[in-house]
């Protein structure tokens, strides 16, 4: 996203463009390229995801790194937000996280309950909310039916809707799996289809794509395979997240070809948060050199 113009070209309300105008203009990169700190790990993974920096366990210690590397925003859940945000609110926007579940039981008809609403959103002075759809699951009828009440909500109240667009489930193993180019090409077109403003996907791998015929085999390089999704996300904005620690060099890669692709930005929580306080800002400021803007979006 260039220009401020130009989100008039993404057909959403005046709420939602005004939302969306002071998370990438007024906060963070302020050129219209996101990168958001995501921390629903806690929920997602557990507390395991702390050990290796315990004091990202806590979340006042996240909002003050979010602040401090200059992040669009930070993606939270309600008990967080209810109890953290308020001391920081005005210095970086939020994303209410509006549903969420625990890795404890098996993924197999995974479906992610909705547990706050726009609504609270509103309360809270949140800038967006965000949503996780499980395309592809055995539980997908039910996603759809809970995600339309948050869609409807959103769309009244302004609020610009962020998927978290996961595939899962055993038809998607089949078929090359969570991170194949298959499943997560679908994932950002299901979210476009289903009307989200912005979808988060996980970095397609286009070499998993066993078991899957023609025309995806054509697909071989990650550019090729991040430049297909944003293709099918089209005027809903993508964003790519981290995953678990990797090499710099490689989520560097992941942001550049991101934005190569014409995505809005990166979402990454572990490889900044799982080190300390100042290899985290160093490695925020090597990605920010890689967030550059490809000239179409
Ligand atoms: O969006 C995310 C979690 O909600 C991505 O987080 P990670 O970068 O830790 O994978």
């Amino acid at each position: 996203m260039q220009t401020r113009a130009a989100l008039n070209e993404l057909g959403l309300n005046a709420g939602k463009k005004a939302r969306l105008h002071r998370i990438l203009f007024d906060h963070g990169l302020r050129n219209g390229t996101a990168l958001f700190l995501p921390y629903d790990q806690g929920l997602e993974h557990g507390p395991r995801d702390f050990f290796a920096n315990p004091v990202a366990s806590d979340p006042a210690y996240i909002m003050k790194l979010a602040i401090a590397g200059e992040f669009n925003g930070v993606a939270i859940q309600i008990g967080l937000a209810e109890k953290f945000f308020w001391d920081y609110a005005g210095e970086i926007p939020l994303i209410l996280k509006l549903n969420g579940k625990t890795d404890i039981p098996s993924d197999a008809a995974a479906l992610s309950p909705v547990h706050a609403s726009v609504a609270d959103a509103v309360r809270l002075g949140a800038d967006a909310v965000g949503y996780t759809l499980y395309v592809g699951s055995p539980a997908q009828e039910a996603d759809f039916a809970q995600y339309r009440q948050i869609r409807t909500d959103a769309e009244r109240f302004g609020m610009p809707l962020v998927v978290w667009a996961y595939p899962r489930g055993e038809a998607i193993e089949a078929k090359g799996g969570k991170d194949s180019f298959y499943a997560v090409d679908y994932a950002a077109r299901v979210a476009s289809e289903l009307g989200a403003d912005v979808v988060k996907v996980n970095f397609p791998h286009p070499s998993k794509r066993d078991n899957v015929k023609a025309p995806y085999e054509e697909i071989f390089s990650p550019q090729q395979a991040i430049d297909g999704v944003v293709r099918s996300a089209n005027r809903t904005l993508v964003l790519v997240s981290g995953g678990e620690r990797a090499g710099d060099d490689a989520m560097y890669r992941k942001a550049e070809q991101a934005m190569g692709a014409g995505g809005l930005g990166c979402i990454f929580g572990r490889n900044v948060w799982q080190r300390g306080y100042d290899e985290s800002l160093a490695f925020v400021d090597g990605l920010k050199e890689n967030l550059v803007q490809h000239p179409s979006r």
